[in-house]
């Protein structure tokens, strides 16, 4: 490659038109500017001159002398200094009058301009070369000017059978031919290209220069690839379809209204104000001791929604570890933290068009409560480590077993948050407020339980059903549940009878009155006690959890104690 010289010039001034010939120069790569001189130290050529750090100066014959400069560009329009700049410049530089000067300036732009158009086509024909839709370019009369790589790929015909030909001959019916005869874009066409009968999708625009149609543009793709593309796009859209009916049936609601037992006005006036609030999308606050059944009403009011075939998504609050809620909330971005491999959608988006069911909601923390406001608001957020804003359309019914004004007087909840969730409020009262549900659960809870432990208990007696109305439940109907249970595994008669509860109930009535507790050994005690957490919390590890937390033990620690008493519990 040869690398020129930049060519030095100075010029000496002649007034006003100076500074054309200035910036006409200064825009040049070849060119270096190395001196400027005019009488007047504050015309426009000196000022641009000593803007630029270019040497200036008031007499001419200071410059005309510099050695290193290849030529002057005379602008003063006088023989006597043009005669006189012959005579001090040093025999290397050359010498032009204005005229001169001007003509050349002239050439060096053109050639400039050459050189610019020449890259642009340089960039041009490597977009064009490496696209994957076939171009095709005709001037006005129709006659095919270019054609890129791909459009040999598509057609199969070389560029030399194309260039020259007239494209109303070989491809009358295309867009080309179409475009150049309207003088109007061509969007969309759908044809053979003529000359090799491959179906393709076209789009043509004229080519306009100085608002003149010089020809036209064609740009196809073949049919082919595009039905590819959509067999992949309905490939994937049944996939998603699938995915969508599989979360629908892990996660759907499991309970419905006729699920719910109970005969108590009391728990008629909640099921009635639950089935009002399953016919709205309001946000549900169900409050109620633990047990009391918050989670079967959040499943019944989805069920008999307008969302019932859409998912029924839980997030229980005060199971996942703070860290983890806003991920699991909203989801997260592939590589938003360590561990974060793939992107995962969030229990928002996972619930979109049904009902997210926040159990616990009491066990938020303050800044998670924040978010989970703004999205109760404006149904969009955005997943952690993500941009794109995402919206949603879910119906939040919350639950808490919580006091949630004593926690908003105490500073630990939202305030604002409370009355967002609180829009219907469903408070269910605890069993031993409404006796009168406890026989016809009992009676539920036969049947129930006969189906799933293959037995044939036919009823109980009167003064079990007493015994167990007489108790005061504090795990509510979930430890109703567990002493029929109980009681229905040991139980070989068909009838339940005191003596099956009993051993149940006698302990729980007993602890609480020092009077009549029974003295024993503390391994006893503490089997009994275990069972006694389990029977009221369950012993799924939800309820695991719940009886350690009862026993101020650790889930860890309950687990080894009921390895130890496993024989005997
Ligand atoms: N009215 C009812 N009729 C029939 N079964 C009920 C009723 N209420 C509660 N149950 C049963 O009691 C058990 C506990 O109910 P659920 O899990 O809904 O309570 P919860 O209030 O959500 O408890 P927690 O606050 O501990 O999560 C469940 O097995 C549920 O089926």
């Amino acid at each position: 490659m040869v690398v020129l010289r930049r060519v030095k010039i100075g010029i000496i001034g002649g007034g006003r038109n100076s500074s054309g010939v200035y910036k006409a120069l200064k825009a040049m790569q070849q060119v270096e500017l190395v001196g400027v001189s005019d009488t007047d130290p504050f015309s426009p050529l000196m000022v641009m001159a000593q803007k630029d750090k270019v040497f200036t100066t008031e007499f001419f014959e200071e410059l005309a002398q510099m050695k290193g400069i290849d030529l002057i560009i005379d602008l003063s329009g006088s023989p006597e200094i043009h005669q006189k700049i012959q005579q001090l410049k040093p025999a290397e530089t050359a010498v032009m009058d204005a005229k001169a000067g001007r003509l050349l300036i002239s050439i060096l732009q053109e050639k400039e301009q050459l050189l610019e158009t020449k890259k642009l086509k340089g960039e041009l024909s490597a977009i064009l070369n490496s696209v994957q839709e076939a171009i095709e370019v005709a001037d006005n009369n129709g006659v095919i000017k270019y054609v890129n790589p791909a459009f040999t790929r598509v057609t199969g015909i070389p560029e030399a059978n194309r260039i020259g030909k007239n494209i109303f001959e070989v491809s009358p019916h295309g867009a080309l031919a179409q475009c150049l005869t309207t003088q109007q874009k061509v969007v969309g066409h759908r044809t053979k290209v003529g000359g090799s009968g491959v179906e393709v999708i076209s789009n043509a625009a004229p080519i306009v220069v100085d608002g003149e149609i010089e020809g036209a543009v064609v740009v196809f793709q073949p049919i082919t690839d595009i039905l590819k593309l959509m067999e992949e796009l309905q490939k994937s859209n049944t996939i998603i379809e699938n995915l969508y009916a599989s979360i629908g049936q892990i996660t759907g609601s499991k309970y419905t209204f006729d699920d719910l037992i109970g005969v108590s006005k009391s728990f008629k006036a909640t099921l009635e104000m639950a089935k009002k609030a399953a016919k709205s999308d309001s946000t549900v606050l169900i409050i109620g001791e633990s047990g009391t059944g918050k989670e079967l009403y959040a499943h019944a009011i989805h069920h008999a929604s307008n969302r019932r075939n859409k998912p029924f998504i839980k997030v229980n609050c005060a199971a996942i570890p703070e860290s983890l809620l806003e991920s699991e909330f909203f989801g997260h971005e592939k590589g938003a933290f360590t561990g974060a491999v793939r992107t995962k959608l969030g229990k928002f988006e996972l619930a979109n068009g049904g009902t997210l069911f926040l159990d616990e909601i009491g066990d938020m923390n303050l800044f998670l409560q924040a978010k989970l406001l703004r999205v109760l608001q404006d149904m969009e957020f955005e997943r952690v480590g993500g941009t794109q804003t995402i919206k949603v359309d879910v119906r939040v019914v919350a639950a808490t077993n919580r006091d949630l004004k004593a926690l908003v007087r105490k500073g630990a909840f939202r305030e604002d948050l409370y009355y967002r969730l609180n829009v219907v409020e469903l408070y269910i009262p605890p069993l031993r407020e409404r006796k009168e549900d406890i026989p016809p659960l009992i009676e539920h809870l036969i049947v129930k339980f006969n189906r799933k432990l293959g037995k044939r208990v036919r009823g109980i007696s009167p003064e079990a059903i007493q015994l167990l109305v007489n108790y005061h439940w504090p795990g509510n109907v979930r430890e109703l549940e567990n002493v029929i249970e109980r009681a229905m595994v040991t139980a070989e008669d068909d009838i339940l009878s005191h003596k099956h509860l009993s051993q149940y109930i006698g302990q729980f009535e007993t602890l609480g009155s020092t009077q009549y507790v029974e003295v024993m050994p503390l391994d006893k005690m503490e089997q009994l006690m275990l069972k006694a957490a389990l029977a009221r919390y369950g012993e799924s590890l939800e309820g695991k959890k719940k009886a350690a937390q009862a026993l101020n033990i650790s889930l860890a620690t309950l687990y080894n104690k009921l390895k130890k008493y496993k024989a005997s519990l």
